[in-house]
C-alpha cells in the first residue's frame, strides 16, 4: 500500500475483493469515475456540491444545457414570444395540444431585472414599489415559461422565490395589471392557488395584495378552513374576485355547494403539491382538479367552452408521486427549477412502480425529491441529549446561537404546552401553535413571533410547510421529523433568500443514525456539536466517526451514487479524512502501519474499522 500524503485524501482500495463479499468487478467500477470527481474538488476550491462537481442529474437533458448557456456572463437565449391565448380561433384552441417545447430556449438564467422576463409595465413598477427588483433564479426560469402557457412543475430550495414565480405569471394575464385589457366574464374566477395550511393560503394572500394594491385588493379572495364559510360566500358575491386562495377542503366545500365559478379559470395553482397529494386530501384535491378551467387535452370537443386551464405544481420536495400526477393532470408537463427548464417525459422511471425499490433510477429519483431542497447557505447540527434534558438544551442552544426567532419542532400538541410551560417558566417568551387551536388564536400567535413579542414558537408539522417569517434565525428539531422531506421544509423556515441561518436537532444517542441517514438523502452536512459556556461547539472527535462512518457506510453497500453523496459530505467537513477501503491482507497490512494524526482507515467491513491509528 502506497504511503498517504498528507492532505485530505480519499483512497479506495477494492479491486481485488474476497469472493465471499460478492462484489464483482463491474459494481467496483463507479468507484473510479468518484475518484475522478474528487480530484477536481480539490482543484478548483469550490464550495463542494453534488452540482458543483458536475454530478449530473439523470433528469437534465443535455440539449437544454448546451442551449442556456452563458456567453461573456450574458444570456444568449431570447426569451421567446408569448403565444397569443384570447386570438387562436376557438375551434383550434379546442383541439390544439400544446406544441412541444424547445425547453433550452426558455428561462434567460442571466435576468438583472422584471422587466426582461415580458411581465407589463404595471406590475413591474408595483414589485419595485415594493421591493423587488432582481428576479431569483426559479422566478426567472419559472416567469417566461408559465407566460409561454405551459404547464409546470416549480422545484426549487426553500425561501427561493416560488410563490412570485407563479403569480407573476398570473397577474400578468389576470386582474388589473394584466398585459391586454380585454373585458372579463365577471362571475368567473379566474386563477385558484390552493395551499395545505391557512397560514400558508393567508400568507399567499397577502402577497397577492401587496401586488394588487389598495384599490384592488378585493379582487383576491381567501378561501380558507376554520373562517366563515357564509362570509367568504357574501365576499365572493359582492367583491367578484379574479383570483382566490384557499385550503382544498373549502374551496372544494364552496365549489359543491355551486357559488364558486371557476370553469373558465385560466390557472390553478396547487402549492406545495406534495403534501397536497396526501391521503387526507384526495377527495377535495380530486374536486378542484375536476372542476377548476377544462382540463388541457380533456376534451377534443369545440363546443366544450374557453381554452384549457394552466395547472401549476410548486414544491421544494418533488417526489415521484408529484412527477406521475402532473404527468396525468397536466399537458406536457415541464419542470422547472432554479437553472432549468426540462420535459417531465425525460425524466426516466415512467414505469417506476413496476422497479424493485433498490434499483438505480429509484434511488436517484428519491435522492432527487430532497436533494437541492435546501439553501446552502444554512448550517446543520445536532446534539445528542437524554430526553429528560432536551428543554434545557434546546435553551442553551438558543442562548449559545443568541438566536432572536426560533421555531421549534415537535410532533404532538400535548408535549406542545409542557415545552411552551418550561421555556416560559425559565424566563423565555414563548408560544404554541397548532391546529387544535382555532383561527383566530392562530393568526394571532403568528402575529406575536412574526413582531418578536415571541421569542420561541413551539410547533408541530402545520408550519413547516411555506411560512415566511424572514426573521426566523433558527430552527430545533425537539423530536425528529418523520423523513428527509420533513426536515428539508421544517429547516427551510430559516435561511430564506440567502439569510443565514441554523438548524439544529435535539436528539437521543439511539436516534442519532436516522440524523445521519437524512444527512446523505439531503447531501448535506448536520454537524454533531455542544453547547458549552454560551457557545456553539462542534465536537470534531464525534465528526470525523461519524463522516467517516457515513461514507464507509455506502461503501459497504457499494452503491456508487451514496458513496459519491457521503464522501462529498465528508469532504464538506474539512477534517482530515482518510478512507481505506481494503480487503483480506491489505487490512493487516493497514494495521501494522503508522499513519498521520487525525488518519482513519476503515476497511469494507463495518465492524473492523480502526480509530484513529
Ligand atoms: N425577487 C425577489 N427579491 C427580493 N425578495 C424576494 C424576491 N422574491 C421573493 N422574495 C422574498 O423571499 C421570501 C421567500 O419567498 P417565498 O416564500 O416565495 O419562498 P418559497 O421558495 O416559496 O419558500 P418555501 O419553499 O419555503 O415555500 C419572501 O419573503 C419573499 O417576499
Amino acid at each position: 500500500m502506497p504511503a498517504l500524503p498528507a492532505s485530505r485524501v480519499l483512497l479506495l482500495f477494492g479491486d481485488t475483493l474476497s469472493a465471499g463479499k460478492s462484489y464483482g468487478f463491474s459494481r467496483v467500477a463507479p468507484f473510479y469515475s468518484s475518484l475522478r470527481f474528487f480530484s477536481r474538488v480539490s482543484n478548483n476550491n469550490e464550495p463542494l456540491t453534488l452540482a458543483s462537481l458536475g454530478f449530473r442529474s439523470r433528469v437534465e437533458t443535455s440539449k437544454g444545457n448546451e442551449k442556456s448557456r452563458l456567453k461573456n456572463g450574458v444570456s444568449t437565449i431570447e426569451v421567446p414570444k408569448r403565444r397569443e391565448k384570447k386570438v387562436i380561433p376557438r375551434e383550434i384552441s379546442a383541439v390544439k395540444k400544446k406544441e412541444r417545447v424547445d425547453v433550452g430556449a426558455l428561462a434567460p438564467f442571466a435576468a438583472k431585472s422584471f422587466s426582461e422576463l415580458g411581465l407589463p409595465p404595471l406590475l413591474v413598477e408595483r414589485l419595485e414599489k415594493e421591493g423587488f427588483k432582481v428576479p431569483t433564479d426559479v422566478q426567472a426560469a419559472a416567469v417566461p415559461t408559465i407566460l409561454k402557457n405551459h404547464d409546470v412543475v416549480i422545484q426549487s430550495y426553500t425561501g427561493s422565490g416560488k410563490t412570485l414565480a407563479y403569480l407573476l405569471p398570473i397577474l400578468s394575464e389576470v386582474g388589473p395589471l394584466k398585459m391586454n385589457n380585454e373585458p372579463r366574464n365577471k362571475m368567473d374566477i379566474e386563477a385558484v392557488i390552493v395551499a395545505p395550511s391557512r397560514e400558508l393560503g393567508m400568507q399567499i394572500v397577502r402577497e397577492v395584495e401587496k401586488l394588487l394594491g389598495p384599490a384592488d385588493k378585493r379582487l383576491v379572495q381567501q378561501l380558507v378552513g376554520g373562517a366563515n364559510r357564509s362570509r367568504q360566500e357574501e365576499a365572493l358575491k359582492k367583491n367578484k374576485p379574479v383570483i382566490v386562495v384557499g385550503t382544498p377542503g373549502r374551496i372544494a366545500e364552496i365549489s359543491a355547494s355551486g357559488k364558486l365559478h371557476t370553469h373558465g379559470c385560466q390557472f390553478l395553482v396547487l402549492d406545495e403539491v406534495d403534501e397536497l397529494l396526501a391521503f387526507n386530501f384526495r377527495e377535495d384535491i380530486h374536486r378542484i382538479l375536476e372542476h377548476v378551467g377544462r382540463r388541457s387535452g380533456a376534451s377534443k370537443n369545440v363546443l366544450d367552452g374557453p381554452k384549457p386551464r394552466q395547472t401549476i405544481m410548486v414544491s421544494a420536495t418533488v417526489p415521484f408521486s408529484v412527477i406521475r400526477a402532473a404527468k396525468s393532470w397536466g399537458c406536457d408537463p415541464l419542470l422547472v427549477q432554479a437553472k432549468s427548464v426540462v420535459q417531465l417525459e425525460s425524466i426516466p422511471g415512467n414505469k417506476m412502480s413496476e422497479m424493485p425499490s433498490g434499483s438505480s433510477s429509484s434511488t436517484i429519483l428519491q435522492t432527487q425529491a430532497s436533494v437541492q431542497s435546501l439553501p446552502p447557505s444554512l448550517k446543520h447540527y445536532y446534539s445528542v441529549t437524554r430526553i429528560q434534558h432536551k428543554m434545557d438544551t434546546l435553551r442553551r442552544c438558543i442562548h449559545a446561537v443568541d438566536a432572536k426567532c426560533v421555531i421549534a419542532f415537535m410532533n404532538h400538541t400535548k408535549q406542545l404546552k409542557d415545552a411552551v410551560f418550561k421555556l416560559e417558566a425559565r424566563g423565555m417568551k414563548a408560544a404554541e401553535l397548532h391546529g387544535d387551536l382555532n383561527k383566530l388564536t392562530r393568526s394571532t400567535i403568528l402575529k406575536r413571533f412574526r413582531n418578536g413579542d415571541v421569542r420561541v414558537l413551539l410547533t408541530n408539522e402545520l408550519s413547516a410547510r411555506g411560512l415566511d417569517i424572514p426573521e426566523c434565525d433558527l430552527v430545533v428539531n425537539l423530536e425528529l421529523p418523520t423523513d428527509s422531506t420533513h426536515y428539508a421544509h421544517r429547516a427551510g423556515r430559516t435561511g430564506r433568500l440567502g439569510r443565514r441561518g441554523t438548524v439544529v436537532t435535539i436528539c437521543e444517542e439511539r436516534e442519532v443514525f436516522v440524523v445521519r441517514k437524512m444527512q446523505k438523502q439531503l447531501g448535506v452536512v448536520i454537524q454533531p456539536c455542544e453547547f458549552e459556556e454560551g457557545k456553539l461547539v462542534v465536537n470534531e472527535d464525534e465528526k470525523a466517526i461519524d463522516v467517516t462512518r457515513s461514507a464507509l457506510d455506502a461503501v459497504t453497500r457499494n452503491e456508487a451514487k451514496d458513496i459519491q453523496t457521503e464522501t462529498v459530505a465528508a469532504f464538506q467537513s474539512g477534517l482530515p479524512l482518510y478512507i481505506c477501503w481494503m480487503t483480506g491482507t491489505d487490512t493487516e497490512d493497514a494495521e501494522t502501519r503508522r499513519y498521520p494524526a487525525n488518519c482513519y482507515v476503515v476497511d469494507n467491513q463495518i465492524a473492523n474499522w480502526n480509530m484513529p491509528l
